[in-house]
């Protein structure tokens, strides 16, 4: 189990979490929806201990393990990914040499042609560079298989299909389900109703808060009822917020 705190962080004397907790179990599928900028990113800082969000309030553990004061290698260690929204580019390493982490890893090549096929990407792709020369959504596919071969104990997917053409919904959906099967817990964060829709819960996020949990069928409707005509991005009015208005 993933368990946040009060999680609190401010940046240049401006709040942008507020005492966010969220208990995320083992096994499960979250959806974290929310307008631009209510902070599901800098959550997602939070949770993987990216250098720019380690001066935090609160606490959070994996399980019984403090994550505090641990960087993003020890976490990673400690089987947590986060699958960014603008995968990385590196220059001068094949597809192949990535996905098994340059050497580190030793996945067969048959676990690796597996994971490729599932995102839609032959195995001709496993010579080519992890670089400008793919286009943004195979840059992001590597990265969807990469994860699929770590089978992360906790895996963030910060928009997992940006930049991936809307027919590909069914590629997102088995990536999922293969995450799901291994027993992963998947966090995604999206705007998106058919990717909130693949998951077993939904939380919608605010100004930095919870604003309210529940299935993906009843979060979407609450997101599309009152956000899409929301102009309080961040100072929610004439809601009732999960913990109060207390800062
Ligand atoms: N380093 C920073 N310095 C100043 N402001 C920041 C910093 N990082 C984040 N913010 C602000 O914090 C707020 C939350 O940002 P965050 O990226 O977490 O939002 P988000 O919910 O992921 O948005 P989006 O859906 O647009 O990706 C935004 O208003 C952003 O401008």
């Amino acid at each position: 189990m993933l368990t946040l705190k009060n999680i609190r962080y401010e940046k240049d004397k401006r709040v942008i979490l507020r005492n966010m907790t969220i208990e995320f179990e083992d096994g499960k599928v979250y959806a974290m929806l929310g307008n631009n900028g209510v902070g599901k990113s800098t959550l997602a800082g939070i949770i993987m201990g990216l250098e720019n969000y380690r001066d935090h309030g609160g606490e959070l553990y994996l399980n019984n393990t403090p994550l505090k004061g641990l960087g993003v290698f020890e976490r990673a260690k400690l089987g947590i990914t986060l699958a960014l929204q603008e995968p990385v580019r590196f220059e001068g390493i094949t597809i192949g040499e990535y996905l098994n982490l340059g050497g580190k890893l030793r996945f067969s090549q048959d676990e690796i042609t597996d994971a490729l096929k599932l995102v839609g990407l032959s195995r001709e792709y496993l010579a080519r560079y992890v670089d400008t020369t793919l286009s943004g959504g195979e840059r992001k596919r590597v990265e969807l298989a990469s994860v699929v071969l770590i089978r992360p104990k906790i895996v963030i997917m910060d928009e997992p299909d940006s930049g991936i053409d809307i027919m590909s919904n069914e590629m997102i959906k088995s990536v999922v389900k293969r995450l799901r099967d291994n027993g992963s817990t998947v966090i995604m964060i999206t705007h998106r109703e058919e990717i909130a829709m693949m998951a077993d819960e939904a939380y919608l996020m605010c100004g930095g808060r919870i604003l309210a949990s529940g299935t993906p069928q009843e979060i979407v409707a609450f997101y599309k009822k009152l956000c899409d005509s929301c102009n309080h991005i961040n100072r929610p009015e004439g809601i009732k917020i999960q913990g109060g208005e207390t800062e």
